[in-house]
């Protein structure tokens, strides 16, 4: 039997099996042999490089942060591409119009934002159909997937495309679950968790392990987590990536219609066509990309406020802001005066592990 097959055959199995207490420890074995199969899938056929393994396409990442652009064919991902970045990207009404990666750059506050138009993906493409999976790959680099829905296609596009990035690891708009697992020589297992009446009992936590072969381990819950979190956890190499539901073609729909659309949570409606509410699209990334700039100032001069150096919220310390200006300057480091919202004073003197915030500006203090 084939991987897919097997896939198929678990998925099956999981859709006739009721979800209750009862049951709970087999539904965790069973995820648990999902996501091993998934991972089979995904590995490279031995040695050969850029097999089905999953390679991305290859465009050098350039700019502050990259978003990617995943969704059904002729949603208008290429339209979209066009209009906000000036980089043409051919649109026509028919499927699979692009064929590759083509990037873009988005100019935003002082930053520069790398937009990538992508092939559409149709279901199975974590498969391996089509172009998927170099699709999805590409998609794990990014700093925000922008998942593109036509608001004419049936809403269950948008569960459909998200299948087919969780089948890749990718977790969006979630944080890593908050779990510890440690492996130990001996001792069972043992499952504490902060909450009341959790959804995982030991049962379900010890089907899981059993399926990757751990018999002693100590897993502790700092939340209330399902089978897939704790699966996620032992599996690792997830990706959890911030999303944007772009609702296009939004000039085919009523009023009362888009009203409905805007209330959904991460939703952005947009018309790239007649550029309806790109801005708002634009400003929505700058917020799910959550980054921080930082004005560099030279001794005696006015800070530069044109050309932020721009880091990311995860990796914003005053040591991250040397190391992207050049990769020597911590050698030379002594301390740091730094101006705005991280700080009481102004300025204030800081070491190198200050964590900077939004605007925040910095002269570096060299040894002599
Ligand atoms: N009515 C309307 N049509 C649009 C809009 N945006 C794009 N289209 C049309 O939708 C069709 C598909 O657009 P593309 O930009 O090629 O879509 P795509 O998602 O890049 O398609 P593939 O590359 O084939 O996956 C074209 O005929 C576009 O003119 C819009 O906002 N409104
Ligand atoms: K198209
Ligand atoms: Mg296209």
């Amino acid at each position: 039997m084939s991987i897919l097959q097997k896939v198929k055959e678990i998925e099956d199995e999981m859709a006739r099996t009721q979800k209750n207490k009862a049951t709970s420890g087999h539904l965790g074995m069973l995820k648990a042999k999902l996501a091993k199969l998934r991972r089979e899938l995904l590995e490279p056929s031995t040695g050969a490089k850029g097999g089905p393994g999953g390679e991305g396409f290859d465009v050098v990442k350039v700019g502050d942060a990259r978003v990617g652009f995943v969704g059904f064919p002729s949603v208008g991902k290429s339209t979209l591409l066009t209009k906000l970045t000036g980089t043409f990207s051919e649109a026509a009404s028919y499927e699979f119009t692009t064929l590759t990666c083509i990037p873009g750059i988005v100019r935003y506050r002082g930053a520069r934002i790398q937009m990538l138009d992508l092939p559409g993906i149709i279901e199975g493409a974590k498969d391996g159909k089509g172009r998927g999976r170099q699709v999805i790959s590409t998609a794990r680099t990014c700093n925000l997937i922008l998942i593109v829905l036509d608001c004419l296609k049936p809403l269950t596009h948008k569960r459909l495309i998200e299948h087919e990035l969780e089948g890749f690891g990718i977790r969006l708009n979630k944080k890593p679950p908050n779990i510890t697992f440690r492996k130990k020589d001996r001792g069972g297992i043992n499952f504490s968790t902060a909450v009341k009446d959790p959804k995982l009992d030991l049962d379900a936590v010890k089907a899981v392990c059993a399926e990757y072969r751990v018999h002693n381990a100590d897993i502790h819950m700092a939340d209330d987590y399902e089978v897939d979190d704790l699966v996620d956890v032992i599996e690792g190499s997830r990706v959890y990536i911030p999303a944007i539901y772009a609702v296009n073609k939004i000039d085919q729909i009523t009023i009362e219609e888009l009203e409905v659309m805007d209330r959904l949570p991460h939703y952005c409606p947009v018309c790239a066509f007649h550029e309806w509410n790109l801005d708002g699209l634009v400003e929505m990334c700058w917020e799910y990309l959550d980054l921080v700039r930082v004005y560099t100032k030279p001794k005696g001069k006015l800070p530069d406020f044109n050309e932020p150096v721009v880091l990311h919220r995860q990796r914003c310390t005053v040591e991250d802001f040397c190391n992207r200006i050049h990769k020597t300057l911590m050698k030379q480091f002594k301390y740091a005066l730094v101006w705005g919202s991280s700080v009481k004073h102004r300025p204030q003197r800081v070491g190198r592990d200050h964590v900077l915030q939004d605007e925040d500006i910095v002269q570096i203090i060299k040894k002599i």
